[in-house]
């Protein structure tokens, strides 16, 4: 793992787009598309409204959700939603690939997403957020489900349970497949929490199973 610390939060939004700019520009030079997998939460919507404005051939890119609530593709706390809204809305002419099946329950219907995604795989860029609990994508502490999803040998896509709501998300062994992978965080409680993952078992830290090799930006 890396940190780059940035000056303010516009440094860091522009540092982000940038370096996921780059990065799928070097994955459309050795694949017909690129496969660019966002977070959902607070933190990325500005760096998908300066993604939107990149140069990119984006009718060659892929953008699939990292997690997503088990909810509608209308509903505002939809993952899916948000990406569409701030990012292929804006201007990116992606394409956006759902992790939700409207008349599914999150089991079958993260079977189904898990087909959709497999052949995806590897994600060419990855970008993930994380909450101060240590959660990012839905590998959520205490969460039913969350030991499977860690599984070196999870199908890519998984449902988890959480005391509030129903959850999909990519799992460990597809997040991990990144090419490239980034993480975005804000503020010196996230960066303190981030620290003290490294010390803790992944049931109680689950950031900790993507640090390998990840690329963390961080403004206060
Ligand atoms: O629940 C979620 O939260 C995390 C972090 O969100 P933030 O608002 O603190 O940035 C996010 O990365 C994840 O995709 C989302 O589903």
């Amino acid at each position: 793992m890396t940190l780059t610390e940035h000056p303010d939060r516009e440094a860091l939004t522009l540092g982000v787009a940038q370096a996921i700019t780059e990065a799928l520009g070097m994955a459309l030079k050795v694949r017909e598309r690129a496969v660019l997998c966002l977070p959902g939460g607070s933190t990325p919507v500005p760096v998908f409204k300066a993604l939107a404005a990149a140069r990119l051939e984006w009718e060659r890119v892929i953008v699939i959700p990292s997690d997503e609530r088990w909810v509608p593709a209308d509903h505002p706390r939809s993952n899916a939603r948000l990406i569409r809204r701030n990012l292929i809305e804006e201007g990116a002419g992606a394409e956006l690939i759902e992790l939700y099946t409207e008349g599914l329950d999150p089991q079958a219907g993260a079977a189904l997403a898990s087909e959709r995604i497999a052949p995806l795989l590897p994600l060419s860029v990855l970008l993930l957020g994380m909450g101060e609990d240590m959660h990012t994508a839905s590998l959520i502490p205490g969460a039913e489900g969350l030991e499977a999803a860690l599984d070196s040998a999870a199908p890519p896509v998984l449902p988890v349970q959480t005391a509030a709501e129903a959850r999909v998300t990519l799992t460990v062994p597809a997040l991990c497949s990144a090419t490239e992978a980034f993480l975005m965080i804000t503020g010196p409680e996230k960066r303190e929490a981030l620290e003290r993952a490294a010390a803790l078992p992944v049931e109680e830290a689950p950031v900790r199973a993507i640090l390998k090799g990840l690329m963390v930006h961080y403004a206060e």
